[in-house]
C-alpha cells in the first residue's frame, strides 16, 4: 500500500482545475470554493449545484470535453470524469508540468487522494484509509464528529489567540517554551465544556505571562 504523507495545504487564491462535472467533481470543487481557490471546471456537463457556483461567479467553467494544455497554470488538479482514459491523460499532463493531480477513479494512478474530514474551526481531523476503503472512511469521520464537538472550535481559538500574543510579546525562546508548555497543560477544554469558560482578553494574556516572569 502506498504510504501517503498527509499534508494542509493553503489553497487562497490558488488555481485549481477540475476535470468533470459529476457528484465526486461537486464534491471536491465544493470544498475547494470554502478554502478560497480559484477554481475552474472543464467538463460539457455539470451538476446543478455546480451550475450554481458558475452562475454565481464562484468558479469558471469551461463547457466542453478536456483538451491537452488545459492544466496551464494551474496549482493543483483533479481528474473527476467517469472516463478512466481521460482522468489518465489529465494526470500525465499535471505529471508533465509538475503540478499534484488526484485521479478519482483510481486513486494509486494520481499524486494525492482526498480524506474524509471533519473541522471544528480551526481543528482539523481526517481520515484516510490510503485509498483501501473510502466509505470506511466516511464512516470512521461521522464517528469522529459524534466524539469531537464544538468546545474544540473554542478550545482552538484560545490556544490561537494566547500564542501569537506570546509570539508578538516574548523574545526569550526559554521562556516561550515555559508559557507553551503551561499552555498545552492548562485544561481550559473541561471549563469550555462545563460552561466555566470565559475567553481572555489582551490585559489577562498579560497578566498570564508577567505571572511566569515573576517565578
Ligand atoms: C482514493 C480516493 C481518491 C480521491 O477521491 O481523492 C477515492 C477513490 C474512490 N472512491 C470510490 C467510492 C466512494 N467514495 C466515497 C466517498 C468519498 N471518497 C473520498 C475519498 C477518496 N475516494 C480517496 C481515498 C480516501 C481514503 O483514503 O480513504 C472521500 C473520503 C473524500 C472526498 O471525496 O471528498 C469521500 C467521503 C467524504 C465524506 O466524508 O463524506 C464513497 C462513499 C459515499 O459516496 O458515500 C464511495 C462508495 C463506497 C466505497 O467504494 O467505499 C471509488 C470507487 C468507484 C467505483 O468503484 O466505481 C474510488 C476509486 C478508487 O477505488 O480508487
Ligand atoms: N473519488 C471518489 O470519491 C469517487 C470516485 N468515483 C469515480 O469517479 C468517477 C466520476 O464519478 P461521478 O462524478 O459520480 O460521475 P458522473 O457520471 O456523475 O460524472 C462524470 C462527469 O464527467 C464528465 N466528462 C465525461 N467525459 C469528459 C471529458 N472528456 N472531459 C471532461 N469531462 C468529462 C461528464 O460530463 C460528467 O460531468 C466514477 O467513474 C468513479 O470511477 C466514484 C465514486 C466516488
Amino acid at each position: 500500500m502506498t504510504h501517503y504523507v498527509p499534508l494542509m495545504m493553503n489553497l487562497e487564491e490558488r488555481r485549481c482545475v477540475i476535470v468533470g462535472g459529476g457528484t465526486v467533481a461537486e464534491r471536491k470543487v465544493a470544498s475547494l470554493i470554502e478554502a478560497g481557490a480559484e477554481v475552474t471546471l472543464i467538463s460539457p456537463t455539470a451538476t446543478n449545484r455546480l451550475q450554481g457556483f458558475h452562475s454565481e461567479g464562484r468558479m469558471d467553467w469551461i463547457q466542453r470535453g478536456y483538451q491537452a494544455g488545459d492544466l496551464a497554470g494551474a496549482f493543483l488538479a483533479y481528474a473527476a470524469t467517469d472516463r478512466q482514459g481521460i482522468n489518465d491523460e489529465v494526470v500525465l499532463e499535471a505529471e508533465g508540468l509538475g503540478i499534484p493531480v488526484n485521479h478519482a477513479g483510481d486513486g494509486s494512478r494520481g499524486s494525492f487522494i482526498t480524506p474524509s474530514i471533519v473541522r471544528r474551526g480551526g481543528l482539523i481531523l481526517a481520515v484516510s484509509t490510503s485509498g483501501a476503503g473510502p466509505g470506511a472512511s466516511r464512516a470512521l469521520s461521522r464517528e469522529i464528529m459524534e466524539r469531537y464537538g464544538d468546545d474544540y472550535e473554542t478550545y482552538v481559538d484560545f490556544l490561537s489567540f494566547v500564542r501569537t500574543a506570546v509570539k508578538r510579546r516574548v523574545q526569550d525562546r526559554q521562556m516561550r517554551a515555559r508559557l507553551y508548555k503551561s499552555l498545552a497543560e492548562m485544561d481550559i477544554l473541561s471549563s469550555i465544556r462545563e460552561g466555566r469558560f470565559q475567553p481572555w482578553n489582551e490585559a489577562e494574556v498579560i497578566a498570564w505571562m508577567d505571572s511566569y516572569r515573576e517565578e
